[in-house]
Parts: structure tokens; sequence; C-alpha cells
């Protein structure tokens, strides 16, 4: 089966266009007032229309308040809520519950004892999504979304007991030698689409998901 591959953080109509039209299974829309990629609700509501049916709408939040998820779930209407901030188990399975949505929680990978935390997530969560974990004291670093890759080797076959996806530091020209690595059944990008922090380029959007589809084995038609 081929990888899955979501396009995060897009903010622009032209750009959710060339993500849908290209196969993107998954939009994501990046809710963190420090980002680039941020965008207000209503904004989000109005690019995600055209997905609807089409692919999944991903919320991406970063340690949010009930208030501020209830104002995203209400105005967005989102199939997954990501959460890439420092949430525990219990504040995941309290949002799960809370907004019926299914959740994917962000771990960020730097050694393998990052790992340690999944097994405590794997029962309150729908999906896992492995990035990098930015190095301390890089100037600027966002939780996510800082084009940085982990050691892949780490994420190698691994089975968190949950669908997973892989991101961080993925681009066209990179992310089938990580699939290939890994083994990872869905692929997650940001920066590597973008011809500047928060500015979503159509075309490497399409060459990122040509580059993970281009690797699936063809289906024998009759
Ligand atoms: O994209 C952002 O601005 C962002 C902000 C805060 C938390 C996460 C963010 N993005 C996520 O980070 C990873 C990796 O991104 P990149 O491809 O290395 O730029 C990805 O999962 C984004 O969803």
């Amino acid at each position: 089966m081929p990888a899955l591959v979501k396009i995060c953080g897009l903010s622009t109509a032209e750009t959710v266009a060339a993500a849908l039209d290209a196969g993107a299974d998954m939009l994501g829309f990046v809710f963190f007032p420090r980002s680039p990629r941020h965008v207000a609700v209503e904004a989000a509501a109005a690019l995600a229309g055209p997905a609807r049916g089409r692919a999944q709408i991903v919320a991406l939040t970063v340690d949010a308040s009930d208030a501020a998820l209830d104002a995203i779930v209400a105005g967005l209407r989102p199939d997954i809520l990501q959460l890439h901030g420092a949430e525990t188990p219990a504040r995941a399975a309290a949002i799960r519950a809370r907004t019926g949505i299914a959740v994917m929680k962000a771990i960020r990978v730097g050694e393998a004892a990052d790992l340690a935390p999944v097994p405590d997530f794997a029962a309150h969560v729908d999906r896992f999504l492995f990035d990098a974990k930015p190095p301390p004291g890089l100037t600027g670093a966002l939780p996510g979304g800082n084009g940085l890759a982990f050691d892949w080797r780490l994420v190698r076959g691994l089975d968190p007991g949950r669908p997973w996806m892989l991101s961080g530091g993925l681009d066209p020209a990179n992310v089938a030698e990580a699939l290939d690595l890994t083994g990872a059944p869905a692929v997650d990008v940001s920066s590597g689409v973008e011809s500047a922090p928060g500015v979503k380029d159509p075309d490497l959007i399409r060459a990122f998901i040509r580059a993970v589809r281009w690797r699936a084995p063809a289906v024998a038609t009759a």
C-alpha cells in the first residue's frame, strides 16, 4: 500500500488546490501564532472547504487550551487534531474524549530514549507522528516545522501500536530514502515544500507527492 502523504502548514487556496490535485491524503492547518504558517480559524475553514471528502483535515495545535480547541473544532470541523506540544497521555485522552475527534500525538525524537513515552500514549491516541527534536539552543526554534531531520534509524520498522507518520526535514529529494529506510506508512512535510518560511510552493508540493507515489509498487490492472 502506498504511503499516505500529509502536507502541513497550508495557507493559500492555490497551494490547497495543488495538494489536493496531486493526491494528498491529509492537509494540515497550523494554529500556533509564533509559526509563519499560523492561520486564523475562519481562514482555515475557508481553505479547507474544497478538501472535505477528498482529504482529511488536520488541525495542528501546541498545548492548546480547551477554549482554543473548542473554537478550532467548531470553526474548522477537523478530522484529526495534531497535538504538537508537551501534552501528556492524560491530556491527549481528555482532548479526545471532550472533542470526539481523532488525536495524533507528535513525539519529538533526538535519541532512542525519546520514544519511551510511546506506550503510555498508545491507548489514548489514534495516530503518532515522529518529528525531529530541535537541538537545545537553536535560536527561534519552533516546536516543529523547523526543517530538521532526525536519525531515521531510530524508527526503522517501528510498531508503536497505532498508525504513524514520519516527519521532520523531509523534502522531494529525501522522502523516498526516508520511506525505504524506515518503512513508515505515512509522511508529513512542511518546510520541505516551501520557497521561504511559511510560503508553500505548488511545484514542490507536486514533486513531494510524486516522489512518494513514484516509489509505490505498481498496481496490476486486468
Ligand atoms: O509547521 C509549523 O510551523 C509547526 C509549528 C509548531 C509545531 C509543529 C509545526 N509543524 C510540524 O512540524 C513537523 C515537521 O515539519 P518540517 O517538515 O520539518 O518543516 C511537521 O509534522 C509539521 O506538521
